[in-house]
């Protein structure tokens, strides 16, 4: 199946008008997969974020007024219309960012249903009654917006992310102002197009597409913010954490992990198989909550390790959009010279590659940036491959005596994101859930899996603490007023 999408320009979404930056460029953004153009987004400036905020200030008080239900109609609205686009946006998602076009469409179906959870919450309780000591007096709680919240978002899902931070603060009564990853602005660019064709009044939701350092740093800095949410990098993520602790506004991050998944003796080994290799290669590799460490006990460690690799190498790799492709290409230029820098200071560190560990070659790859599935093992705790998140198609296989040993290690990085074991041991599955140090937990399952109404977000240096989705968002997106009402 090959699909032709045609490249198009995404201009700014400010004030409920689609307008141009005002420096009059625009950023070329190509696809991964072959270098083709796959459209212009907006090279913003400071006066076009000025812009966006000051919309989404002027906007915030209409917005909260009219209530919860009413906001949940909107959301209602925009998840037909991105449902009815379904494909499109699939298509042009895997042009854009890479992944296989079946991920790409369970990505927008994923984005269709968080709208549709939040657009629920419009009915949900807003807030509790409280047994007062004074019988005469009502003790309740209410819940209130933040007020303009900033949306700066990755570009490894361009539908899916965007929308659980904005659908929540939308129904929330927030009004948005989003920065979405340049190099996947045009996918999100055409998901604001859903919002906007359900008629959200003026400056509810605003998008500004360009450089992160420029404009996302202009948003951070911004009078008018009132909360940031962001996904990212560890390094933009603590500095949009110093920003926003210096105005005094709340924060959420969610960043990178490591996550482990731990093959007990008595495991399934071909259950654990498949998921090592969903968890780690799909994607290709580019999810924060993606396999990359495998800590297999030593009972298991040869026959585990055969059946891993004879079923990697059936993986197919190519162009997204051709059928059968299981795994894409690295979502840039920047991301396949990372990840082949990971693979060969794994190398020089002396981590032994048992698979791939090249760029592929020949008249379906030389365009595109893609990687062989790569499979190391011999990675000790301290070797780069044990530590750094490589965001990238790249096992790190690392064996170890028992499960005491195994946890110890699977705990041994900065991250906490998400980490899952393979066993029928009920003790060790109870010892796992309470001594290992994630914020996701996972028994007999991949460690990459999100489900929209539970919460989401890590431990450690891997989140903020403020979780996502479910009705975990609503801590973030809403503060609490306490009222106390007396009779007279
Ligand atoms: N937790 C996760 O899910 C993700 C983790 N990562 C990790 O980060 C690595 C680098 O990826 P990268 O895309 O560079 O991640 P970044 O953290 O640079 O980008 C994430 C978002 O932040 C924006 N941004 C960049 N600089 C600033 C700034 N100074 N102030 C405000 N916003 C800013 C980006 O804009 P712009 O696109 O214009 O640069 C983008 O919208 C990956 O290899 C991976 O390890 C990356 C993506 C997602
Ligand atoms: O695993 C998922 O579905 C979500 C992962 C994620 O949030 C991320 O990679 O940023």
């Amino acid at each position: 199946m090959q699909i032709i999408t045609k490249e198009e320009t995404i201009k700014n979404f400010i004030n409920n008008q689609w307008v141009e930056s005002a420096s009059g460029k625009v950023i070329k953004s190509i696809s991964p997969a072959d270098r083709q153009v796959v459209g212009y987004v907006q090279s913003s400036t400071k006066d076009d974020v000025d812009s966006a905020m000051n919309a989404a200030h002027s906007a915030k008080k209409e917005w909260w007024r009219m209530g919860q239900p009413a906001r949940g109609e909107f959301l209602y609205k925009a998840a037909n219309i991105l449902e009815q686009n379904a494909k499109p946006i699939a298509e042009t998602l895997t042009k854009e960012m890479g992944k296989a076009y079946s991920e790409a469409l369970g990505e927008v179906t994923r984005g269709v249903q968080i709208l549709r959870y939040y657009a629920n919450e419009g009915v949900r309780k807003e807030g509790d009654v409280i047994p007062s000591s004074d019988k005469d007096a009502l003790l309740l709680t209410k819940r209130a917006p933040l007020g303009v919240v900033g949306v700066i978002t990755p570009w490894n899902f361009p539908v899916a992310i965007p929308i659980w931070k904005m659908a929540p603060a939308l129904v929330y009564g927030n009004t948005v102002v989003l920065k979405p990853a340049t190099e996947s602005a045009v996918t999100t660019g055409k998901v604001v197009e859903c919002f906007a064709k359900a008629g959200l009044p003026d400056g509810v939701l605003n998008m500004v597409t360009g450089s992160g350092s420029v404009i996302g740093q202009e948003m951070l800095q911004h009078p008018f913010l009132n909360g940031i949410t962001f996904t990212g990098s560890e390094n933009v993520g603590k500095h949009v954490a110093r920003m926003a602790a210096e105005k005094g506004i709340k924060f959420q991050l969610e960043l990178g992990g490591k996550n482990p998944v731990i093959v007990a003796e008595d495991a399934n080994i071909d259950q654990a198989v498949d998921a090592v290799l969903n968890g780690a290669f799909r994607s290709t590799g580019q999810k924060c909550t993606a396999t990359s460490r495998v800590i297999v006990e030593s009972g298991i460690y040869d026959q585990f390790k055969e059946k891993l690799i004879e079923k990697a190498k059936t993986i197919t790799v190519g162009n997204g959009l051709t059928e059968g492709v299981w795994m894409g290409p690295c979502a840039s230029e920047n991301q396949f010279n990372s990840v082949l820098g990971f693979i060969e200071k794994g190398i020089e560190e002396g981590a032994a590659l048992l698979l791939g560990g090249k760029a592929l070659t020949g008249p379906e790859y030389d365009q595109g940036f893609y990687i062989e599935p790569t499979i190391f093992e011999g990675v000790s705790p301290e070797m780069t491959l044990a530590r750094e998140e490589i965001f990238g198609p790249v096992i790190a296989l690392m064996e170890v005596s028992n499960f005491e040993e195994a946890i110890e290690m699977a705990n041994d990085t900065k991250y906490g994101l998400s980490a899952s074991i393979f066993t029928k041991d009920l003790n060790h599955i109870m010892e796992f859930m309470d001594e290992i140090e994630t914020g996701l937990v996972r028994v007999n399952a991949e460690s990459a899996g999100v489900e929209y109404q539970a919460p989401f977000g890590g431990m450690k240096s891997s989140s903020s603490g403020a979780r996502e989705q479910g009705e975990a968002a609503k801590e973030f997106f809403t503060q609490i007023k306490t009222v106390f009402i007396k009779k007279v």
